[in-house]
């Protein structure tokens, strides 16, 4: 399109937008100055816009419709092969002081790095739409609802954001009307078309920047169309901009699922968990418990944020409307209620395998492996393969209000009274299956200390140790120190009673012959159990140097194949393995420098005495 006349659509693009708020459309001209799309697009969320884009995307090739009778209204999309995480060495907070990033973030000066995005941003969408997405996270209805507007160039964001978030124009009236604060989220894949040059069906570039401006809350992404990377409502503005959010306004910005357990006699407690990226969030949110007369439902499987309430308890809401799972090891066996949802359709997978069938499949999603596939890279693939099928960072994209477990309390914009946190990383060794804090105090200091094998969740060497504080080692907006005393500070005055109870666990501990220590996955309602009744005061515990964990008979083990001396190795504190631990702990607590809070200090110490004294 000829240059005057591109400009003259983007002024009629401007002219009929559905909003008439100066602020946005100032601000939405300004991107497209600097980008130079051929035309703006403003998403109504509505389910005839999101049929016509992805009918488009299945037409370039961007998406594929899969067989309607098994996975209706469901598509498949297939990455770029070096754009299939989050990218965390580029990913930065770029506050005016380098001291509030710190040391767990890259960070660069504002003003340099608004020149090296105003460079990439140069002219990226040429070539493309422009879509407008207005969306919340959380409850429109909410006290203080949490508004955003992501400009993307991308389909595939859109069709995904309308899964993972309330979007569209409900949200931009309810901005115009309120004239409320909106995080302003810029993405592009950074692929510009030239007069006349065909697309790919998944544009990216080898550049890459995931940015956010915590003190203007602003976030732009550049160069990848992936997960968290791409769709901005989710880790950028959740968890990096929201915990900053958080820490101006007194409240918790946290990566954890959020699950209601409800015992035989009919009592409901709410329990979270922070695990790093791919160890076990969605699986634990969709428990099927498997001991008797125990329930599970869903409140939200990767983010909680937490509020105290006005009798001083601890409210959690999950601020997303969809799941967006790792596939592989999601399965009819281990997780049936991830699989119920996903069947009802309505989902985007990506990176997964194609079937013959026109359905998808992943590593453990069925026992039985079949013959012949097409795995996401587009090869023909047979169990001989000598490469997964499926990628391991592999995603189902799915609207939470399918899964038949979800809360009725999911609506309430009050959230749901936290009782208990678990604190939960991959570790081979040292960790034991469960241990109870021995207060507040000490369980931030489980947090703060928590550790697990690394992923395919991120870039990078999978299956190193590190530490990841309260699994927000790469979502933390600020300055972890800061993060960790602020976590001390907001609940200070809040009192044991009304604070939940805190559990450090670990399904993926191993045995000396190599295999799980654990079964996991439903039987980890047994240690829910556990957890509850220590809630409660009616199980036992062994006082460890490490905190409480059960005893064999405190564990309900029924029908379990567990011998007491198998149980043991799965709980042991080895005095040998904690001295180890402790240097690392020490490493780890070096970097806070200065700015690691003295209650942390002081936990670190009394556990050092502890450990020395076995
Ligand atoms: N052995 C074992 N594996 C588990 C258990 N729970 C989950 N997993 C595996 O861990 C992997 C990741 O699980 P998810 O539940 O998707 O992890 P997540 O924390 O939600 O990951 P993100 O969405 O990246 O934040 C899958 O391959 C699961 O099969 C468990 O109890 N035991
Ligand atoms: O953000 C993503 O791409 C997916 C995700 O949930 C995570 O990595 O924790
Ligand atoms: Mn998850």
């Amino acid at each position: 399109m000829a240059d005057n006349a591109t400009q003259a659509s983007i002024s009629d693009d401007l002219s009929n937008a559905p909003t008439k708020s100066k602020r946005i459309l100032d601000w939405v001209k300004g991107v497209a100055e600097l980008t130079k799309p051929d035309r703006i697009y403003w998403v109504d969320g509505s389910a005839e816009e999101n049929d016509r884009l992805t009918q488009e995307m299945v037409d370039s090739g961007t998406l594929i419709r899969l067989n309607d009778e098994k996975f209706p209204n469901s598509f498949a999309a297939f990455s770029d092969p070096a754009d299939v995480a989050r990218v965390e060495s580029r990913t930065f907070i770029c506050s005016e002081d380098e001291k509030d990033s710190g040391f767990t973030n890259n960070w660069m000066a504002p003003a340099e790095m608004m020149e090296n995005l105003n460079r990439v941003f140069d002219g990226s969408m040429r070539g493309r739409t422009m879509y407008v997405i207005p969306f919340v996270m959380g409850h429109l209805d909410a006290e203080d609802p949490k508004f955003g507007i992501e400009i993307t160039d991308s389909p595939y964001v859109v069709a995904s954001m309308r899964i993972m978030a309330k979007i569209g124009s409900d949200v931009l009236a309810k901005i115009d009307e309120t004239d409320a604060f909106f995080v302003p989220a810029i993405h592009s894949v950074g692929y510009p078309l030239a007069e006349g040059q065909e697309d790919v069906p998944w544009p990216c570039n080898d550049e890459k920047w995931i940015v956010h401006f915590p003190e203007d809350r602003s976030i732009w992404s550049y160069g990848s169309g992936y997960g968290g990377n791409a769709l901005l409502g989710k880790k950028a503005y959740a968890l990096r901009i929201a915990s900053v959010m958080a820490q101006d306004e007194g409240w918790l910005a946290e990566h954890m699922l959020i699950l209601k357990l409800i015992s035989p006699e009919g009592k409901a407690y709410h329990i979270a968990g922070a695990f790093p990226s791919a160890c076990g969030k969605t699986n634990l949110a969709l428990l099927d418990p498997t001991i008797e007369g125990w329930k599970a439902e869903t409140l939200g499987d990767d983010i909680n944020w937490m509020r105290f309430g006005k009798d001083g308890e601890l409210r959690g809401v999950n601020p997303e409307y969809g799941l967006f799972g790792v596939a592989p090891g999601t399965g009819w066996s281990t997780n049936p209620n991830a699989m119920r949802a996903i069947e009802k359709g309505n989902s985007i997978f990506t990176n997964v395998a194609l079937t013959e069938d026109g359905g998808v499949w992943w590593e453990g999603m069925t026992d039985e492996v079949p013959a012949k596939l097409t795995d996401w890279r587009g090869n023909e693939w047979t169990p001989e393969s000598d490469t997964p099928a499926a990628h391991p960072n592999s995603r189902f994209c799915t609207p939470i209000d399918q899964l038949d477990m979800l809360a009725e309390e999911y609506y309430d914009p009050q959230g749901v009274k936290i009782d208990a946190i678990l604190f939960g990383g991959r570790r081979k060794t040292t960790i034991p299956l469960v241990t109870q804090s021995r207060d507040w105090q000490h369980g931030i200091f489980f947090g703060s200390t928590l550790s697990s094998e690394t992923t395919a969740a991120a870039e990078g060497a999978v299956g190193n140790v590190r530490r990841d504080p309260m699994a927000m080692l790469p979502f933390i907006g600020y300055n972890a120190g800061d993060y960790l005393n602020h976590w001390d500070t907001v609940t200070k005055d809040h009192g044991e009673a009304n604070l939940p109870k805190i559990f450090l666990v670990n399904w993926f501990r191993r045995t000396a012959d190599g295999g799980f220590a654990w079964p996991g996955f439903g039987d980890n309602s047994r240690v829910l159990k556990w957890a509850v009744e220590r809630i409660e005061g009616t199980a036992d515990a062994n006082e460890t140097a490490v905190g409480f964990v059960p005893t064999y008979e405190s564990m309900d083990l029924t029908g379990l194949d567990m011998t007491e001396e198998q149980f043991a190795e799965a709980i042991a504190v080895d005095k040998d393995e904690w001295l180890a631990e402790i240097e690392k702990i020490k490493v780890w607590y070096d970097n806070f420098g200065e700015e690691l809070p003295a209650s942390m200090a002081q936990q670190f110490e009394e556990l050092k005495n502890r450990v020395n004294a076995l």
